[in-house]
C-alpha cells in the first residue's frame, strides 16, 4: 500500500448544486485521502430536480485543460465521467493514448438520475469504442445495457452475465452496479474478461433514502483514488462501498434541494471535526490557571517563607531533606514507569534520564548533605510523603500515559516556580550569609528549567491527542499533585491543610526540597 497522497484527475461535467459530476468527484477523491483535480467536459445547468441545459466547450479547450494538467502534474489516476459528445470522447481518447496513466476509471454517464440526457445518442458508439482505454468501467444497469447493445437486464444474474459480455468484448474490468435494481438489496460485483464468475460480489440492504444524486460519480472517483493506494480492485471496492453507504445514510441530514439530493461525502470526519477547537492551544496554560489558588497557598506557607528569608531552623530543613530523599526514590520509579509507557523515543529518553538522575544524582546529593549534618539513618516516610508517592506510582502505572504525565508535571513546574519565589524572598531579605543560599541557587539551574519546559511540551502534545474526557482526568491528576506539593511543603512546620491533610502536622514529610531534587533531572537530559 502506497503512503503518498494519490493525485487524481476527474474529467467530467459540472453540477452547480455540488452533488454530482466533477464536484462530487473532487469531494470523493478528498474523502478517500487523495488530491483532486478536474478538467471540465461540459457545463451542465442542473440541480437536484433536473437538468436544464448542457453547454459543451470546444473540444480543443478540453484538450488544453488536460495538457495543462499533465504537462505539470504527475497524475496517478484518472476518473472519466460525463463526456457528452463525439468530439469530446475523441479528445479524451487521444490524450489517454498519449499518456499511459496507471489507473483509469470510466463511468459511462448517459442519463442523469433526474432524467436529463448527458450523452448525445450518436455518441454511444464512440463511447463503446474507448472502453478498452480504461482499467475499470462502472455503468449502472441502463448504461450497461447500452454498452452491451442489448435490453436492460431483467435480473441481477442477467446483469452479471451482461457485464461479463461487455468485459470480454472490450477486454476491461466491469463493475456491475445494482443501485437501480427493484427491491431492498443493492449488490455490486466486479466482472473481468476471463471467467464469468465475478472477482468479487458484495451485497447489502438498500439504504433508505431518496437522496442518491451523484452516487455513481462518487463511487467511481473513490475507486480511482483507492486503487492508487491499494493496487487491488476488490479491496478498493470494499472500502468505497462502505464509505458510500455511510454517505447515503447521512444524506438526508444535508437538506440540499427539493429533488434527489446529494450524499454526505465527508460523513466520516464529522466526529473528528466536532472535537477540534475544544483542545486549548496549550492545555498546560489552562492547568496553570486552575492551580493558581494552590500555588498561592504554597507561597504563604510558613516553611516556604522561612526558607526564603533564611529564618528556617536547621532541624525542619533536615527533616524536609530526609523526606525528600524518600520521595525521590519513588519519584524515580514513577518516571521509569512513564518512560516505559511513553509513545515515542524522545519522551522515553526524557523520562528515563529523569529517573536515572533521581537515583544517581539527586539522591546522592541529599545523602551527602544529610551525612554532613550527622544524619546517617533516614527517618520513616511521613504520611504526606507516603500519600504523594502512592498517588504518583498509581497514576503512572495504572492510569493512561497522559494522566501519569499530568501527575508528575507539578514536581517539575510548581517546584520551579516555588524556587523562583524563594529566590525573590532571599533577595528581599538581603542576607549577606543566607544559610540556604547554595540550596536556593540550584533552583536557577538551566537544566532544570529546560526539563520543566520539555515536560510541559510533552503534556501539551498528549493533550492535543486526548479526548475531552481524558483531558479532564489529566486536569484532576495535575491538581491533585499540586495539592500534594503544597502539603509536602507544609508538613515540616504546619498541620496539613483541611481536605488534603495526611495527618497531624509536623510529622508529614518535609516539603519537596529545593536544590537537589529536580534541577539535575534536566541537566542529564
Ligand atoms: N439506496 C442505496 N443504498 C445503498 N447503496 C446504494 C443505494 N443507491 C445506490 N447505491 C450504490 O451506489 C452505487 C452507485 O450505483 P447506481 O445507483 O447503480 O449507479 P449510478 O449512480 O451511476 O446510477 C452502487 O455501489 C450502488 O450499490
Ligand atoms: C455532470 C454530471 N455528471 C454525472 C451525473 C450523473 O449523476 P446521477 O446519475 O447521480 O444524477 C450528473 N447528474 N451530472
Amino acid at each position: 500500500m502506497s503512503a503518498r497522497v494519490p493525485r487524481v484527475l476527474a474529467v467530467a461535467g459540472t453540477d452547480p448544486t455540488g452533488g454530482a459530476g466533477q464536484h462530487a468527484d473532487l469531494k470523493s477523491i478528498a474523502a478517500m485521502g487523495g488530491y483532486g483535480m478536474s478538467a471540465v467536459t461540459a457545463v451542465v445547468v442542473q440541480n437536484t430536480l433536473g437538468v436544464r441545459s448542457v453547454h459543451v466547450p470546444p473540444a480543443e479547450v478540453l484538450t488544453a485543460q488536460l495538457e495543462a494538467v499533465s504537462d505539470d502534474v504527475v497524475v496517478d489516476a484518472v476518473k472519466i465521467g460525463m463526456l457528452g459528445s463525439v468530439p469530446v470522447i475523441e479528445a479524451v481518447a487521444r490524450w489517454l493514448a498519449q499518456h499511459r496513466l496507471p489507473v483509469v476509471v470510466l463511468d459511462p454517464v448517459m442519463v442523469a438520475t433526474s432524467g436529463g440526457r448527458l450523452l448525445e445518442p450518436d455518441a454511444e458508439d464512440a463511447l463503446r469504442a474507448v472502453l478498452g482505454l480504461a482499467d475499470l468501467v462502472t455503468p449502472n444497469l441502463q448504461e450497461l445495457a447500452v454498452l452491451a447493445g442489448e435490453d436492460p437486464a431483467p435480473s441481477w444474474t442477467a446483469a452479471l452475465a451482461q457485464g461479463h459480455r461487455v468485459a470480454r468484448t472490450h477486454d476491461v474490468l466491469v463493475l456491475v452496479k445494482g443501485g437501480h435494481l427493484a427491491g431492498d438489496r443493492t449488490p455490486d460485483a466486479l466482472v473481468g474478461p476471463g471467467s464469468p464468475e465475478p472477482l468479487v460480489a458484495l451485497d447489502g440492504a438498500r439504504v433508505p433514502t431518496a437522496n442518491s444524486h451523484g452516487t455513481g460519480c462518487s463511487l467511481s472517483s473513490a475507486l480511482a483514488t483507492l486503487q492508487v493506494r491499494h493496487g487491488d480492485w476488490p479491496t478498493s471496492l470494499r472500502i468505497a462501498r462502505e464509505w458510500l453507504r455511510g454517505a447515503l445514510a447521512e444524506a438526508d441530514g444535508l437538506e440540499v434541494g427539493g429533488g434527489s439530493g446529494p450524499v454526505h461525502h465527508f460523513h466520516h470526519v464529522q466526529d473528528a471535526l466536532a472535537s477540534w477547537g475544544t483542545a486549548p492551544e496549550r492545555f498546560s496554560e489552562e492547568l496553570w490557571a486552575d492551580s493558581a489558588g494552590v500555588r498561592r497557598q504554597i507561597e504563604e506557607l510558613e516553611f516556604v517563607r522561612r526558607l526564603g528569608d533564611g529564618r528556617l531552623a536547621p532541624e525542619p530543613f533536615l527533616a524536609y531533606l530526609d523526606q525528600d530523599l524518600q520521595y525521590l526514590e519513588h519519584y524515580g520509579r514513577a518516571l521509569a514507569q512513564l518512560a516505559a509507557r511513553a509513545p515515542d523515543e524522545a519522551s522515553r529518553r526524557f523520562f528515563a534520564a529523569g529517573s536515572l538522575s533521581c537515583t544517581e544524582t539527586e539522591a546522592q546529593l541529599h545523602r551527602a548533605r544529610l551525612r554532613q549534618a550527622g544524619r546517617e539513618r533516614p527517618a520513616a516516610a511521613g504520611p504526606t510523603t507516603r500519600r504523594y508517592t502512592a498517588f504518583l506510582l498509581a497514576a503512572t502505572a495504572a492510569e493512561p500515559y497522559p494522566v501519569g504525565l499530568a501527575a508528575v508535571l507539578p514536581c517539575y513546574w510548581v517546584y520551579a516556580e516555588v524556587g523562583r519565589h524563594l529566590q525573590g524572598l532571599a533577595e528581599a531579605a538581603g542576607h549577606a550569609e543566607h544559610p540556604y543560599a547554595d540550596w536556593l541557587a540550584t533552583y536557577a539551574d538551566e537544566g532544570f528549567q529546560e526539563a520543566t519546559r520539555t515536560a510541559r511540551r510533552l503534556l501539551d502534545e498528549a493533550a492535543r491527542e486526548a479526548s475531552p474526557a481524558l483531558r479532564e482526568r489529566m486536569r484532576e491528576a495535575f491538581l491533585e499533585a499540586c495539592a500534594l506539593e503544597r502539603d509536602f511543603f507544609a508538613a515540616p512546620l504546619e498541620p496539613p491543610l483541611a481536605g488534603t491533610a495526611a495527618g497531624p502536622g509536623g510529622q508529614g514529610r518535609a516539603g519537596a526540597g529545593a536544590a537537589g531534587r529536580l534541577p539535575r533531572v534536566g541537566a542529564i537530559e
